[in-house]
């Protein structure tokens, strides 16, 4: 140290203990004996000494940092503030809790989150070890043990629990949007009120100031000077001495601004200040956050008169410095977890509000909403406030009424429902994007959303190196609640260390592809259908135990989709399924004959459906379904998409069969006279030109392809080279030519015809154009018609734009239409023999 530093510091230790007590009096204590005056020095006053003996009490008004400390000479002070003026160009105003910038600030709504902020100011006000004392009340965010605000108000002072000196860090983790900021900005309000908050800093996600750490300790720095009369000297000083301090590095800033100055001041009665910084995770650079957490725990090392509370999301690297040896024992930690109850009573209040304030809402009834909605949403936040504050958002909207805007809420389906939850989805899309090699991670968030597993069932499940899906998983633990590896080795029941959603909301937006586009991981996303033959091939190498009945349930939800979409994954696992279910000590009697009904419908579509012994009519339901599989080609995945039909319905009507396969004395459905099958072909041509037709309104004449289901179900199932647009065309094209084929089964009819008229022509002439099929089917089946019906022949056939030019362009022969023709009918006669049908099916050529 340079010697007149050195002499510096010894006229400032000593001015330092001959300050008027009434000074400290007007910070905390409640009057002591006032310190000895100041040496003078370069002629000028002095600073006064710190108070001494005095009895702590925290009932004393906030200070007013403006006013002049009293036996500070008028040089003294104006010199103070050039110092402080120095810090206060450099530093982020924003970035203290109470910043204009950052208003309106998250804040707890009142009576919600009271326990725990009572716990948070136990332990920085009195140094109680927040779990020792949450242990006494177990319940912390149990939905019966929330007590009001003002009994809880009253206690922070009042409590008694072992204290805990040794650590003066605390880290307040959870999940995105479980309320951290809100809890942050609700304790340093009440810290700043009872004069005990040293300084904050909220870090903000890409802001330029907030959103790194260039000046967080300059930032604490300078508030610890207003707020800490002892402090203001000695940290103003340094900044006069080296005004580039405020430039360097982490580790100096907080040694040289914040640890030095709290230790030229060590007195045993002396309360600590506290210091909180939120978001550390939204600090630019993990490496960064790290060096943050490193410089914290060294400075705190010494008896200095601060606490650190941290509030971040429980990220991996962040988690992992606080289990480092370097924090072992000298830190504490803070779950914020759900809590149902505060989440009903913000909703509830909010509602109320919602209801006086809304001139739309005077004649709707209270309670507004009723009761079980309102239970509905509360099990839906799943306990996190980010939930309840999107929606009341969104209903809070005064350009609506509130009760349209809570049914799009309520409506999973609703078009709406995308805007209500921008926020939301925003949050969750900056952390999927924020996370490492995210093409691996969707198979992988997939099976989690659906299955409950453990992190190594998962390397198991994609037959990934060990240990992979937690590396991979180590930028969601804000989303993903990842249990440690201790706990996942812990050989105490199947489910409990299974990683899990942190949020329903999540899930639902996962599962919702216009909400998480490319994170999709509904059942739309057939192209990721690869993972359902793992799963089972997973599922069949458990041990056949009690502890895997649970799977029951799910292996009967499994989304059919799914399983025929890969016809192989029944071929494959369905008889190991079938096995492994049998050999359960409760077999699940439904589960097993969902599955066998499965093995049974696709062995319907991979012909030849040699179960069939007997010469009767089916009904017209498994007839369309015949016509489809067997004359048309498509398909079993591909029915349910062509007819409308559900999974269970195409079920039901296939697996009507399957007792008669087995030898079952039942009589097959009884023949109706409707079950002829043009009549079956004229019904299905119906349905499929209004679906054409609908499809065109739907998607805006294929300006927007993704209205289509049949398109984005053929998108998502073709290879991912075909673009949406593509996927488009070709199902229109498909839905053409299977409509020409079927017209051409059909009876003469007028109704049908004028149906024909009613496809949009830009329909069938795409680049891919049905109507080349159409004009040689129809024109057939219209010479089948009863009377000379050439005028609608040649009126049909002049339809076609251009004919012969893009006739010959595509190399298109009519003989060629007709050679496919006969070939198909021959094909659809020999299935009709080969299942032993009566002759009245088949196909008259
Ligand atoms: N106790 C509460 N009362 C009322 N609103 C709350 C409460 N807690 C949180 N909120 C609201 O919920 C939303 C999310 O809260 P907050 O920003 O505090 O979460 P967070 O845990 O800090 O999230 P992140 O990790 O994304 O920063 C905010 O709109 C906030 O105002």
């Amino acid at each position: 140290m340079p010697a007149d530093h050195h002499q510096f510091g010894i006229a400032q230790a000593r001015a330092n203990v001959g300050n008027d007590g009434n000074i400290i009096n007007n910070y905390r204590l409640g009057g002591g004996r006032g310190g000895a005056g100041g040496e003078g020095r370069n002629g000028a006053g002095g600073e006064g000494g710190q108070g001494m003996d005095s009895s702590p009490s925290l009932t004393s008004p906030p200070r007013d940092t403006t006013k002049p400390l009293p036996g500070q000479g008028i040089l003294t002070q104006i010199r103070l503030r050039h110092r402080i003026d120095i810090l206060h160009r450099s530093v982020a105003l924003e970035a203290i809790h109470d910043s204009a910038e950052s208003f309106p600030q998250p804040r707890c709504h009142p009576d919600t989150r009271t326990q725990m902020l009572r716990h948070l100011q136990g332990w920085a006000l009195n140094g109680i070890d927040p779990e020792s004392d949450m242990d006494s009340e177990s319940d912390v965010e149990s939905e019966s043990n929330v007590e009001s605000e003002s009994d809880s108000e009253s206690s922070i002072f009042a409590m008694d629990g072992p204290a805990d000196p040794e650590t003066n860090i605390l880290w307040l983790y959870g999940p995105a949007g479980a309320g951290k900021s809100a809890i942050m900005q609700t304790l340093a309000a009440q810290l700043r009120d009872a004069g005990r908050l040293g300084g904050s800093f909220f870090f903000k996600r890409g802001h330029a100031m907030r959103g790194n750490a260039k000046t967080l300790f300059a930032t604490i720095a300078y508030q610890l000077a207003l707020a800490v009369p002892w402090l203001r000297t000695p940290i103003s000083q340094i900044v006069e001495n080296d005004p580039s301090i405020v430039v360097r590095s982490i580790a100096i800033q907080i040694k040289t601004l914040i640890s030095d100055p709290c230790r030229s001041y060590v007195h045993e009665n002396c309360d600590p200040v506290v210091i909180l910084i939120d978001g550390l995770d939204e600090c630019e650079g993990q490496e960064v956050q790290e060096e943050i957490l490193h410089a914290i725990q060294h400075s705190s090392k010494h008896p200095i008169h601060l606490r650190f509370i941290l509030a971040s999301r429980p990220e991996a690297h962040i988690r992992e410095v606080f289990n480092s040896a370097v924090y072992a024992g000298s830190y504490r930690s803070f779950n914020v977890e759900q809590s149902f109850e505060d989440v009903r009573k913000y909703l509830r209040d909010e509602f109320l509000r919602i209801h006086r304030e809304h001139r739309t809402m005077a004649k709707i009834p209270v309670p507004w909403p009723s009761w079980d909605v309102l239970e509905q949403l509360v099990d839906n936040s799943s306990g996190h406030f980010i939930y309840a504050a999107t929606i009341i958002k969104f209903i809070d909207d005064k350009n609506y009424r509130p009760t349209e805007r809570l049914e799009v809420v309520q409506n999973p389906n609703s078009s709406g429902l995308e805007s209500a939850f921008d926020t939301l989805d925003q949050l969750y899309m900056t952390i999927l994007h924020s996370a490492q090699r995210q093409s691996e991670l969707i198979p992988i968030l997939c099976a989690i959303s659906y299955f409950q597993l453990v992190a190594s069932d998962i390397d198991q499940l994609f037959e990934l190196a060990e240990g992979e899906t937690r590396l991979l998983l180590r930028g969601l633990h804000s989303l993903l609640d990842v249990p440690s590896e201790s706990e996942d080795n812990a050989d105490d029941g199947y489910d409990k260390h299974s990683i899990s959603l942190h949020h329903a909301s999540f899930g639902d937006f996962l599962r919702n592809p216009d909400r998480s586009g490319d994170f999709c991981v509904g059942p739309f996303q057939r192209r990721r259908t690869w993972l359902l033959s793992r799963l089972i091939h997973f599922i069949v190498s458990l041990p056949p135990s009690d502890a895997v009945a649970e799977l029951f349930p799910l292996i009967g939800s499994i989304n059919p989709d799914y399983i025929f979409d890969q016809g192989e994954i029944l071929s494959s696992y369905n008889d190991k399924l079938a096995s492994w279910l049998k050999n359960m000590r409760s077999p699940p009697t439904d589960v097993i004959e969902l599955w066998e009904d499965y093995a049974f419908m696709v062995s319907i579509d991979n012909m030849p459906w040699s179960a069939f012994k007997q010469n009767v009519l089916p009904s017209p339901e498994l007839l369309r379904i015949f016509v489809l599989l067997g004359f048309l080609h498509h398909q079993l995945f591909q029915i349910p998409i062509k007819l409308d039909l559900s999974w269970t319905d195409l079920r039901t009507t296939l697996c009507s069969l399957r007792s008669k396969s087995v030898g079952d004395a039942q009589v097959l459905p009884v023949h109706q006279p409707q079950t002829a099958l043009p009549l079956v072909a004229r019904d299905l041509a119906l349905q499929l030109i209004r679906k054409m037709v609908k499809n065109h309104i739907d998607t805006d004449g294929g300006v927007n392809p993704s209205a289509s289901r049949d398109a984005v179900l053929l998108f998502n199932h073709s290879d991912p080279s075909v673009v949406l647009e593509a996927a488009y065309t070709r199902s229109q094209y498909e839905l053409g030519c299977d409509i020409s084929h079927l017209v051409r089964l059909s009876p003469p009819c007028p109704v049908l015809y004028r149906e024909l008229w009613s496809i949009p022509p830009s329909e069938i002439w795409s680049f891919r154009p049905s109507g080349y099929a159409l004009i040689h089917h129809v024109s057939k089946w219209l010479e089948s018609f009863p009377d000379s019906m050439m005028e609608l022949i040649t009126l049909w056939q002049q339809a076609l734009p251009d004919h012969d030019r893009h006739r010959i362009s595509l190399n298109l022969d009519p003989n060629d239409e007709e050679r496919y023709w006969h070939h198909r009918v021959k094909r659809y006669n020999n299935t009709i023999v080969r299942l032993n049908l009566p002759d009245s099916l088949k196909i008259i050529l």
